[in-house]
């Protein structure tokens, strides 16, 4: 099955969080389960924060992207597009806001859980926690706007 990100066009595939394209970055891969969106995450050691629990900015940037890529996902799901029709959606992050409820043990595999709060224009907000052997570690909020030609390099 093909992940939202993997429908990015190729000139938007390589943000570190979700490009595909960037052999360095995080290739994060968001599916949708109902009407929620899932994915899966393995930290690796070198994202240590305090031993044997994981950095909050990696936290913070995997639920970045995700809720982008539940944005440009719910908006295609909206209008009843394939997600491979043009023009393409492209969202870009306005707002994040992450809130951290626990430690994260590093060791597990994490699963992000997205909902989508509100589609209004241009701009789609997201809610997503983020879970650690089932426990919600950490929660955050989207606000997410199409790209604006501004980002066309
Ligand atoms: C197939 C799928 C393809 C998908 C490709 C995906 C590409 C993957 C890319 C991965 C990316 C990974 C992620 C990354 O790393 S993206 C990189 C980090 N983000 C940026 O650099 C964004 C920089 N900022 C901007 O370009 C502009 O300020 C944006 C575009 C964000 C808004 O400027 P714009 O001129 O467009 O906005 P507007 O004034 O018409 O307002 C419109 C509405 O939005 C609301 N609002 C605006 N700003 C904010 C804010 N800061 N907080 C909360 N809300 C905000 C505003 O109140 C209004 O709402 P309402 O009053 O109507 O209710």
């Amino acid at each position: 099955m093909q992940a939202f990100q993997d429908f990015y066009p190729e000139n938007v595939a390589h943000c570190y969080g979700c490009g595909r394209l960037n052999a360095d970055g995080h290739q994060i891969k968001t599916f949708w389960d109902g009407d929620e969106t899932v994915t899966r995450f393995q930290p690796k050691p070198e994202h240590t924060a305090i031993p044997g629990f994981v950095y909050g900015g990696l936290l913070a940037s995997l639920i970045d992207c995700h809720c982008t890529g539940t944005a440009a996902a719910a908006m295609y799901r909206a209008e009843n597009r394939a997600m491979d029709s043009l023009p393409a959606f492209r969202f870009v992050t306005g707002s994040l806001q992450v809130s951290y409820l626990k430690p994260t043990p590093l060791g597990p595999q994490l699963e992000i859980r997205g909902r989508v709060k509100e589609i209004k224009g241009r701009k789609v907000v997201v809610e997503a926690t983020l879970y650690a052997e089932g426990v919600a570690t950490a929660r955050g909020e989207v606000v997410a706007l199409q790209m604006p030609d501004s980002f066309t390099a």
